[in-house]
């Protein structure tokens, strides 16, 4: 990319630019207002409001019906250790999880640990196109899980789980329910008091919010064990001198986003379905992963069979446009991401899988940009695979029984 083409940001999955509104909000909580919220005089003091403040608009975006429900975390991944660990801990005859195969590694990683330990972890499979089994979910609903995590939405692939029948499942079977909604809020209305959730992560840097602050919700009456003890912070739950002004942009950015929920569900994924369409009936042989009825507004994951989806990545990126591809092959392990080997996706497309994740700052001017550089991209990488020739694909790389949403 030259320096004067202005670069497209596909990637909002991964990580969003921090809203200027909030950046201005947090600016004075690193120079005048730089008192610790805990102490009682006036520099104190003038945080503490801005805490309470921050803690009010957070619950607001998620339906809660107390503030003093909301947890400052440093991020997404704390909060998600700090309830499962503390289910785990607050009912030590409880020896058993239920999560997954397609969890965010912050859910993954530390179940691979627990099982270590000797704690038993039901990892739910999904079918093609990303969705669960809740038969097979009811049936492992007994008193010996100390706590389901369910993610509302897949950060590959945008998928949806039906989180909040799953906890109504839970609860009449008197076992708690976690959630890993980082990519859900902001994106989707979430309503906590009407539902029976019990715990719930977000990430702030994943709604135009700073890195490196998060929060769990932890309904009212839950039985709660901190993850870091020490002083009385967030009254004794979290314990750590707060990290202010990034808690006070978080609150700003919740605000933001309420204010912004049916842009998003409108405008952003109308940008979606054009950039969608667009690849579709320009490129021959992709398909969109995931489920395509219940998706986050923002998420396309589309699979470009036979080619390799870090070509594809660098070449977008040679022309300013930034999105993100679902395989490993970075990482050293040549093997697609998790998420597409639960799909049973097939290896010729699961290499060629990229994520585009918009945001309410893309365009429609950009979304025209991304598919006109797109589809030669594709096309020359193509003309360079061994799995394509003249007309086409070479034998038909489908796995048996495995239908794409749209081929
Ligand atoms: C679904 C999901 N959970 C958890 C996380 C981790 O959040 P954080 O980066 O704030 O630790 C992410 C971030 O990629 C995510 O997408
Ligand atoms: S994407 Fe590189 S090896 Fe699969």
């Amino acid at each position: 990319m030259s320096e004067q083409t202005p670069g497209i940001y596909l990637d909002n999955n991964a990580t969003t630019m921090v809203a200027p509104e909030v950046v201005e909000a947090m600016l004075p909580f690193f120079t005048e207002q730089y008192g610790n919220p805990s102490s009682i005089h006036r520099y104190g003091d003038r945080v503490g409001r801005a805490l309470r403040t921050a803690r009010a608009q957070v619950a607001a975006l998620l339906g809660a019906t107390h503030d003093s429900e909301i947890i400052f975390t440093s991020c997404g991944t704390e909060s998600d250790a700090t309830a499962i660990l503390s289910a785990l801990r607050a009912q030590p005859e409880r020896r058993e999880i239920i999560t997954t195969e397609v969890e965010h590694p912050a859910v993954l990683s530390l179940c691979d640990q627990l099982a270590k330990e000797g704690y038993v972890i039901h990892r739910l499979g999904v079918d093609d196109h990303g969705r669960l089994d809740l038969d097979a979910y009811r049936a492992l609903l007994t008193e010996r899980v100390a706590i389901v995590s369910v993610m509302w939405a897949n950060n590959e692939t945008g998928t949806l789980f039906p989180v909040e029948e799953m906890a109504e499942m839970a609860r009449a079977a008197g076992v708690m329910f976690h959630t890993d909604a980082v990519q859900a809020v902001g994106k989707l209305p979430i309503a906590l008091a009407d539902s029976a959730i019990d715990m719930l992560s977000l990430s702030g840097h994943k709604l135009h919010a700073p890195k490196g602050v998060g929060v769990l919700y932890v309904r009212r009456n839950t039985r709660f064990r901190p993850l870091l003890r020490g002083g009385h912070q967030e009254r004794g739950r979290r314990a750590g001198t707060e990290n202010s002004a990034a808690i006070v942009g978080l609150g700003l950015a919740c605000e933001l986003a309420g204010a912004a929920l049916e842009h998003e569900r409108t405008t952003v994924r109308a940008l979606r379905d054009r950039l969608e369409r667009g690849i579709l009936t320009a490129v021959p042989h992709c398909f969109v992963t995931g489920d395509p009825d219940n998706r986050l507004p923002n998420t396309s994951n589309i699979a470009f069979e036979f080619i390799e989806g870090e070509s594809i990545l660098l070449l977008l990126n040679r022309h300013g446009i930034a999105a993100s591809s679902g395989s490993a092959c970075s990482s050293g392990s040549l093997e697609p991401s998790h998420v597409m080997r639960a799909m049973g996706i097939p290896l010729t497309a699961a290499h060629g899988t990229i994520r585009f994740s918009l945001s309410r700052y893309n365009s429609a001017a950009e979304i025209d940009r991304a598919v006109d550089t797109l589809v030669p991209v594709i096309e020359q990488l193509r003309r360079l695979s061994p799995y394509w020739g003249e007309d086409g694909p070479l034998g038909d790389a489908h796995t048996p029984g495995f239908s794409p949403a749209y081929a």
